[in-house]
């Protein structure tokens, strides 16, 4: 039977995440990432290990079938690589810093400079965008050093939340993209492989859903079920569920994690009482 391989980051920003989504997909990985290469006990999965800035080229390739690798290193080095899903997780963006004492009007004020970044396609293609050219220092790390030593004059690197730009005495002036990690997949996949990789996607968005949702129950007069219906969004309709005592009843439904502070004002408003909000292990639609 043929096995999918998948690439993830062997250490740094996505490895834990990473490692917990296939977690949280029923997957047992064995030998945990002390190797280079392991193999799922209940899934016909290989999992490698790799840098993150070497796994595009590895999709290129089909040497893996899928990634998940942060959207940022995709536009740098695999700009036809497919990204099927995104995964809510390492969020940051890839921005412009110019040191706090340089007088910044606009990106022309940058024309013909030395930039350091570790991303010269991205940083090339941007200021090509406004027909500017720059003089570009590429490093591999520790970018946010480079004004500081006379290496550069601006940098362009991934900022998150600002703290290595502000302990550098840097200041972000343009957003060039906004990442977060996703799962993309290799131009060269089989027919066979493709069957995995549709399984495995339907297992990510399950636990991608729950996780980005609350499960929510409270006692409802039953004079009152209609309206606190219009406060909940709902999958497909209510689950209402008769109270012993007479008159009330248990209202049941779904709600968005990030809202659901306000949803929970407007239904204590409503007349709900007795609120309780729960995680949901998984969501399968
Ligand atoms: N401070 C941060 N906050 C959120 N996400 C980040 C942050 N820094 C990096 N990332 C995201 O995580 C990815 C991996 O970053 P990390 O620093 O762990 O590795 P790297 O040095 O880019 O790669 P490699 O694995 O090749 O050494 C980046 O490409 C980016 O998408
Ligand atoms: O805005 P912040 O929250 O400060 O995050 C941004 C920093 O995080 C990343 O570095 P990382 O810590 O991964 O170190 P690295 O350079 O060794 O990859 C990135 O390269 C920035 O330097
Ligand atoms: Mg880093």
């Amino acid at each position: 039977m043929s096995t999918l391989k998948i690439a993830i980051q062997k250490s740094g920003r996505l490895n834990e995440d990473s490692i917990q989504i296939l977690k949280d997909c029923g997957i047992s990985i064995n030998n945990g990432n002390d190797q280079l290469k392991a193999e799922a006990s209940n899934f016909p999965l290989e999992v490698l290990y790799l840098r993150n800035s070497d796994i595009p080229q590895y999709l290129i390739d089909g040497v893996v079938d899928l990634a998940i690798v942060g959207d940022n290193l995709l536009v740098e080095k695999g700009k036809h690589i497919e990204v099927i899903q995104k995964l809510g997780f390492s969020k940051c963006k890839v921005s412009v810093a110019v040191p706090k004492t340089f007088e910044y009007n606009s990106i022309q004020d940058l024309a013909g400079l030395r930039i350091a970044t570790s991303y010269p396609n991205t940083v090339n293609e941007y200021f090509n965008s406004f027909g500017l050219s720059v003089d570009i220092h590429q490093i591999s790390g520790s970018v946010e050093i480079a004004p500081n030593i006379g290496l550069a004059d601006a940098i362009v690197d991934i900022v998150s939340s600002g703290s290595t730009l502000f302990k550098n005495n840097l200041r972000e002036v343009e957003v060039i993209l906004k990442s977060e990690a996703v799962l993309a997949v290799s131009p060269k996949v089989s027919p066979e492989i493709q069957k995995h990789i549709d399984t495995l996607k339907f297992r990510i968005q399950s636990v991608l859903r729950a996780r980005n949702s609350k499960y929510i129950l409270m006692n409802v007069p039953n004079d009152k079920i209609d309206e606190i219906g219009k406060i909940l969004p709902v999958l497909r309709s209510l689950t209402v569920l008769p109270l012993a005592q007479e008159g009330w009843s248990s209202v049941h439904s779904v709600i968005d994690k990030d809202t659901f502070w306000d949803v929970i004002d407007k239904l204590k408003e409503a007349g709900a009482e007795g609120i309780l909000v729960c995680p949901i292990e998984k969501m399968v639609l």
